[in-house]
Formats: C-alpha cells, structure tokens, sequence
C-alpha cells in the first residue's frame, strides 16, 4: 500500500493521552481526548480555510442545496435502531452527554469501537478497546472509504469506520457517536438514516451556574476550568455551528442541568426511533431499485473508464 495516500489526506498530527474509559467494567470506547483534539483542530482548520474544504465546498451537495426532497418515515421494528449523532461545539458537553446515556443505559447504547493501527498493551483486546489493526489493513480502509474520520496520534492511526458503527446498529443497539458537522455527508445514508442532534449551550447564567466543576480541554492536552472567554468563545462557536449547518440537524437540545438535558436526549431518541420523522425521499426507496440504480451507474462508469468508481457506487456507506 502506498502510504502517500495517507500524507495527503487531511490527517493531524494529535497529542496522546491517557488510556481507558472503564467505569465499573464498562468500556466506553471512542471517548479517547486525542481523537476530540484532532477533530477539534481539524474542524478549527476546516473554518480558517472555508475555500478548499471539502464540506465547506459548493461540491457538498447537502450545504449547497439548502432544499431536499423529503418523505415521512416509520421505523419498524424489523429494522435496525437509527443512528444517533450528536453535533456541539468543542465544550459544550457533547461527550458527557454520550457518556451518560452509555453509563445509564448499557443494554440500549453503545459507540463504535474504533480502529488502531497502535499495537496492544497488556489487558487489553481487540474489539473491546480498539480493534488493533496493521497499518497496511487501515490504509486499505482508508483507500476504501471505510471511515469516517481518521487521525495520527504519535505515529499511530485512529479511526472510526462505518463497518463499526453498522456492527453496532446490527445488534440491535443504538449506536450514538458524536460527529464534526463537516462529516455529516458522509453518514447521511438509507443504511444509518442518522439523527442528528445539536447540542447548544444554555445562557450565561446557567453555564457559569452549572460548569463551575467543569474542565475545559485544551489544545495543549490539558484540562482546567472554565473561564468568561471560554464561555464566549463556545457561545459564539454554536452561533455560527448553528447557522451554518442547521439543515442538517432533526433536533437541537440545550446542555444546561445535566440531568434536564439528558432526560430530554433520552425522550428525543426514543422518538427518532419510534415515531414518525421526516427523512430525504431517497432514504425511503426499496432496497431492490436501489440496487439495481447502483448497478446502473457501475457499469456507466466502467464503460467510462472510470473502474475505481464502481467501488464507491456499490460500497455499503451509499
Ligand atoms: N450539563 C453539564 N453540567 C455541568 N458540567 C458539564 C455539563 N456538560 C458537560 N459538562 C462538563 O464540561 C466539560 C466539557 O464537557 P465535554 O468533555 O463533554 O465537552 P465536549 O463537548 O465533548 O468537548 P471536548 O471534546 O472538547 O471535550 C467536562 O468537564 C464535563 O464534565
């Protein structure tokens, strides 16, 4: 495998931290502060440099055309559990809102267990940590579109793929992970049918109220508390989140009392997944047209001589 391909890709570089999400036996996978840091540095960079990114592009079909043709979706109980992302600004509570539907809820709830091409430490296995993967494996992935996102921390890749997530919402278990809004596209799909949920920060009252014991990450992989920057900063930070990718969102829910809000997370997710919600019609086609419009567009392209197309057209994530 050539690894040019992973130099080119929008990788940063990430701060290592310490392992383990293990409360009482439970492993929170996926909650590791160098993969927030990335994604919060690569989303920083995404803003600095609106023109040549991607989801930021008119290329991106969900930005650039603010209208979709939408159709009234039922879930049945034969299918798999929606996928449920939540959006927020870099401190808002996104991750302990995650955590704490996991920790309540361990039976309904679960995040995808990333990849690492890090190798194993004592204690630990493959799929319950990380699935500890070979770097050629993982390049394989990436050439193939399996993640979502992906970064390098010390000379070792992490990443989150789709396969996981469908494991996931395959056992029947509501898979919710939180996600940079500019890998939105790449999870809107009939399979996942993501919701997604924004999380606002509530006024400044109740934020300096409620964060008073809050640790703020920063760049440097440190954590302390809050500051009156800090909280204008994020609010301006959800501002301008909001404003930009508010047609991508299903719900919005303020993170003030923890407890309010993940009452209200835990009502809105059971409504996503047992009550009527609106979906873009192409969600709702029948497996089988489908299939055969993905056969369709392979063999146009093949004839075209684009032969790497077909792979994309006739991978699972579409
Ligand atoms: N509703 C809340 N009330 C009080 N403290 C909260 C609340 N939500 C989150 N916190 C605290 O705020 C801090 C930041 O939360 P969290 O780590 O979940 O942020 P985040 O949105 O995931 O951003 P990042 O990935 O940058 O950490 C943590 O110390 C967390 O315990």
């Amino acid at each position: 495998m050539n690894t040019t391909v992973l130099d080119k890709s929008p990788i940063k570089h990430i701060i290592d931290e310490a392992e383990s999400d293990v409360i009482n036996g439970l492993y929170l996978a996926g909650f590791r502060r160098s993969l927030r840091l990335w994604r919060r540095m690569a989303y920083r960079g995404c803003r600095l440099s609106c023109s040549s990114c991607y989801s930021c592009s008119p290329h991106s079909t969900s930005l650039s055309n603010p209208y979709e043709e939408v159709v009234l979706y039922q879930r049945s109980p034969q299918e798999n559990p929606r996928l449920i992302v939540l959006v927020g600004t870099s401190g808002v509570g996104v991750n302990e809102l995650r955590k704490n539907l996991i920790r309540m809820k361990p039976s309904l709830f679960k995040g995808p267990i990333p990849h690492t091409t890090r190798p194993m430490r004592e204690g630990e296995q493959t799929g319950r940590e990380y699935h500890f993967v070979t770097r050629e494996l993982f390049e394989y992935m990436v050439c193939n579109n399996r993640f979502l996102e992906y970064g390098l921390c010390r000379g070792h890749l992490y990443g989150t793929s789709s396969d996981a997530i469908r494991e996931v919402l395959r056992k029947g278990r509501i898979c919710i992970i939180d996600a940079e809004p500019h890998s939105l596209h790449a999870l809107r799909s009939r399979k996942l049918k993501p919701y997604v949920i924004f999380i606002r920060p509530p006024e400044r009252d109740v934020l300096r109220l409620t964060r008073q014991h809050a640790r703020i990450l920063t760049s440097c992989c440190s954590c302390r508390a809050y500051t009156e920057e800090d909280y204008e900063e994020l609010e301006e930070a959800s501002g301008l989140m909001e404003m930009k990718y508010r047609q991508l969102f299903d719900r919005t829910v303020e993170n003030g009392r923890l407890e309010e809000a993940t009452a209200e997370l835990l009502s809105v997710i059971q409504e996503a997944q047992e009550e009527e919600q609106w979906v873009p019609a192409p969600w709702s086609v029948p497996e089988e047209s489908r299939r055969e419009e993905r056969r369709d567009k392979g063999i146009r392209e093949e004839r075209r001589g684009g032969l790497t197309y077909t792979m994309d057209y006739t991978s699972d994530v579409y």
